[in-house]
């Protein structure tokens, strides 16, 4: 099989069906069906250790499906080589929550980085492509900062801008609202939807924000017991009378999603052998 360059004529972009993940033995999701198409910002939720980031690390091949299938571009994850995965990733964007930036790079560097890595272009088409892009996270200005010189939230913008500087068909965010405070995550939303279309790229974030998220996004995935619980509009979602879903729409303490983390036989096993230690 090879990598098609284009993008299959379903606009999918990325597609679980039937997908199992986990590490080992340990299955953390079952049966996960879902399609994310161009121009559609995909918001991921689910309480802690759910498995939001296991699903990221299958749509990035990190780690393989046990199950099913994962196709990114039209392309089955499981019948890729690494060469092939490499050029996959190229046309993902991935933004971790500590997006670290290379402190002794200023900010037009930073962005130019992937630029100089996986392109040839010439000094005068990366100086427009970043500037572009810092445009578009509102830091055109902040070219010739040093990462010292720029807050918490701007380095944030500056970690986006290089996310998507290769203008990626697909972006993946880990938490982007996480510790942003209350109109910093109001731009922040606003960045990625203005992105998502600006691109026309895809956009999948995981997030806890329910309010953010779901201003934005146009399917909301809810995943825990091991399974996807929900897919639907932010309307849908909120008029679901799902319990689980509506303690996680709240964030209502009491409920049916668990404050303990399960036990596992792993975890059983090890409590065996350190009882038997005493
Ligand atoms: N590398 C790993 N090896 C083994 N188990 C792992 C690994 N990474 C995560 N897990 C387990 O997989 C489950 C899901 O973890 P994951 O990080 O996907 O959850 P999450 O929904 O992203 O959680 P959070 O919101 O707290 O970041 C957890 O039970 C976790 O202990």
């Amino acid at each position: 099989m090879t990598v098609s360059d284009a993008t299959p004529p379903s606009d999918s972009i990325l597609r679980f069906t039937g997908v199992s993940l986990g590490y080992g033995d340990f299955t953390v999701l079952r049966d996960i069906s879902l399609d994310v198409r161009r121009g559609q910002v995909v918001a991921m939720m689910g309480g802690s250790g759910s498995g939001k980031t296991t699903l990221l690390r299958g749509a990035t091949g990190q780690i393989r499906a046990q199950a099913g299938v994962i196709e990114v571009f039209g392309n089955d994850l499981a019948r890729t080589s690494e060469s092939q995965l490499r050029s996959l990733r190229q046309r993902m964007g991935v933004l971790f929550q500590q997006g670290a930036l290379f402190t002794d790079l200023n900010v037009f560097e930073n962005v130019a980085f992937p630029l100089r890595e996986h392109t040839r272009l010439p000094e005068a088409e990366i100086l427009q492509r970043v500037l572009d892009k810092l445009d578009a996270v509102g830091l055109r200005a902040a070219a010739h900062l040093g990462i010292s010189e720029i807050s918490g939230g701007m380095a944030r913008r500056v970690a986006l801008a290089r996310a998507i500087v290769l203008e990626p068909e697909l972006i993946l965010y880990d938490e982007p609202f996480a510790g942003l405070d209350p109109i910093s995550m109001g731009i922040t939303a606003q960045l990625i939807r203005d992105l998502t279309d600006r691109l026309h790229c895809a956009s999948v974030l995981i997030t806890h924000d329910v309010q953010e998220s779901f201003s934005i996004a146009d399917m909301v995935c809810i995943v825990g017991q091991g399974k996807m619980l929900a897919a639907g509009t932010p309307a849908d979602l909120s008029s679901s009378d799902n319990a689980y879903i509506q303690q996680f729409i709240q964030g209502k303490p009491d409920g049916p999603i668990a404050f303990h983390y399960p036990a596992t036989p792993a975890f059983d096993a090890w409590l065996d052998q350190s009882a038997r230690r005493k």
